[in-house]
């Protein structure tokens, strides 16, 4: 159960592909720092890497930030082309790459396959609107992202639903999706997606 990561120019890298959509505030990082933890994957979070960027005071960092902050969406390229690069310089080593918060469309998921490689699971994290709300409120209090402010966060919920969401039914045809119920504690949550990736093996 392999998905190819093929770099023009050199050898096909063979690696798992695990995808963790879910809506803004619905555990996808926790989870995955948690995946990360047991099974050693590479964890590539589109945020983090986007933050990273806006970090840097770079102008195209600047850019990225007013998007951000409205809860809006990058640029596809840009975003597709920061996770390609992020996986090419861990390909050589990693055991597989968990990809947290990509694709946010049905059509960066297209752009991912042909560019990158096919995902071989979905890990969909799914909450409430009101608990995925209630916690990104909690969060702001501490984590300082410009986008965990009540607006932002209505920005981003309403635009989870309209074009990630999809996304979900995208790729349900081909059996990789497994849904998990992401209400409960931390711990109830991994427990379900520890289950969907051993079903892998
Ligand atoms: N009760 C409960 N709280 C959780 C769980 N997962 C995450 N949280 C809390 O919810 C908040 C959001 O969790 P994240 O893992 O940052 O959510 P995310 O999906 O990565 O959010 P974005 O990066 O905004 O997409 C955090 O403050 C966590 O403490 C869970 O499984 N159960
Ligand atoms: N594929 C992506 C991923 C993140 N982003 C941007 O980065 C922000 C933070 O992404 P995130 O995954 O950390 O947080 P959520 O939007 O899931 O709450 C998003 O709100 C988008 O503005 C994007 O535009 N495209
Ligand atoms: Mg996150």
């Amino acid at each position: 159960m392999h998905s190819s990561l093929h770099v023009p120019g050199s050898p096909t890298i063979f690696s798992l592909i695990l995808i963790c959509p879910g809506g803004p505030g619905s555990g996808k990082g926790t989870q995955c720092e948690k995946i990360v933890e047991r099974y050693g994957f590479t964890h590539l979070s589109s945020g983090d890497l986007l933050r990273a960027e806006v970090s840097s005071g770079s102008e195209r960092g600047k850019q990225l930030a007013a998007i951000m902050e409205k809860g809006e969406l990058v640029p596809l390229d840009t975003i597709l082309n920061m996770i390609k690069e992020a996986m090419i310089a861990k390909a050589s080593t990693s055991k597989g790459f968990l990809i947290d918060g990509y694709p946010r469309e049905v059509r960066q998921g297209e752009e991912f396959e042909k560019k990158i490689g096919a995902p071989c699971l979905l890990l969909y994290i799914d909450a409430k609107a009101e608990t995925m709300l209630m916690r990104l409120i909690k969060r702001g209090e501490t984590s300082g992202r410009s986008d965990d402010t009540a607006q932002t966060i209505k920005n981003r919920l309403e635009l989870y639903y309209k074009a990630t969401e999809p996304v979900i039914a995208y790729y349900q045809g081909r059996g990789i999706v497994r849904k998990i119920n992401a209400e409960g504690s931390v711990d109830e949550v991994f427990s379900q997606v520890a289950n969907a990736i051993e079903s892998l093996q």
